[in-house]
């Protein structure tokens, strides 16, 4: 699948965002790929995570047991993820700010885990959802997101597939270029909700 192609998907789910806005990592940004809209119509998922699950296969050695994301973002593409690798899916969620499973969900020793997300930025929830993975006793042979905006450069330890990678540019708070700081910002993801 083309870079073209993917964003189109995006573009004709109304998930490419222009604005003003707060990331999970605190850093801002004029551009939001808001992935919930992509994953909101199923054929859409299917079509985007067929494709991700490809490259996964072709990256990791060996059998996979398990995917595991972080929620909220995770969620939906962990669950098209394992559907489509035919494994089960379980996510991590928030408990005072650290990622915990719950739900009766568990991780057999050994066992070997994709880590799925809908997008890197820095990688901090990435790291900290493999950090959960390995605490539990698996062992995270991979990870796969739908667009890594990093361009390739947040660094996660493991090998990372991406239906795209986009090197979107961020900005300290105190570092904002007038056109942003003159826009009031939204923060659409829910680290740090109260
Ligand atoms: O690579 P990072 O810098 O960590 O940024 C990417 C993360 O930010 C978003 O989640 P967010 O924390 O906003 O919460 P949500 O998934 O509940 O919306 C997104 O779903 C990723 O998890
Ligand atoms: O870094 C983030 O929080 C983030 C960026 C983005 O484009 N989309 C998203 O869901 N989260
Ligand atoms: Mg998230």
């Amino acid at each position: 699948m083309t870079q073209d192609e993917v964003l189109n998907e995006f573009r004709a789910a109304g998930a490419l965002l222009e604005g003003h806005f707060v990331l999970s990592s605190g850093l801002h940004s004029n551009r939001y790929l808001q992935c919930a809209r992509v994953l909101m119509d199923p054929q859409r998922a299917a079509r985007l995570c067929a494709v991700l699950a490809e490259q996964v296969r072709a990256m990791v050695t060996g059998h996979i047991d398990l995917v595991a994301s972080p929620a909220m973002g995770g969620v939906v593409v962990g669950y098209e993820m394992g559907r489509q690798l035919g494994v089960p899916s379980i996510f991590f969620e928030r408990v005072d700010g650290k990622l915990t499973l719950r739900r009766g969900f568990d991780i057999a020793k050994g066992a070997r885990v994709v880590m799925v997300e809908d997008i890197v930025t820095t990688g901090l929830s990435s790291r900290e959802c493999i950090e959960g993975i390995n605490a539990e006793g698996g062992v995270t042979v991979g990870a796969a997101c739908l667009i890594d905006r990093s361009g390739g450069k947040a660094d996660i330890g493991v090998p990372l597939a991406a239906l795209t990678r986009l090197d979107i540019p961020t900005y300290a708070a105190d570092k904002l270029p007038p056109e942003l700081a003159a826009i009031p910002a939204i923060k659409p993801g829910s680290r740090g909700l109260k």
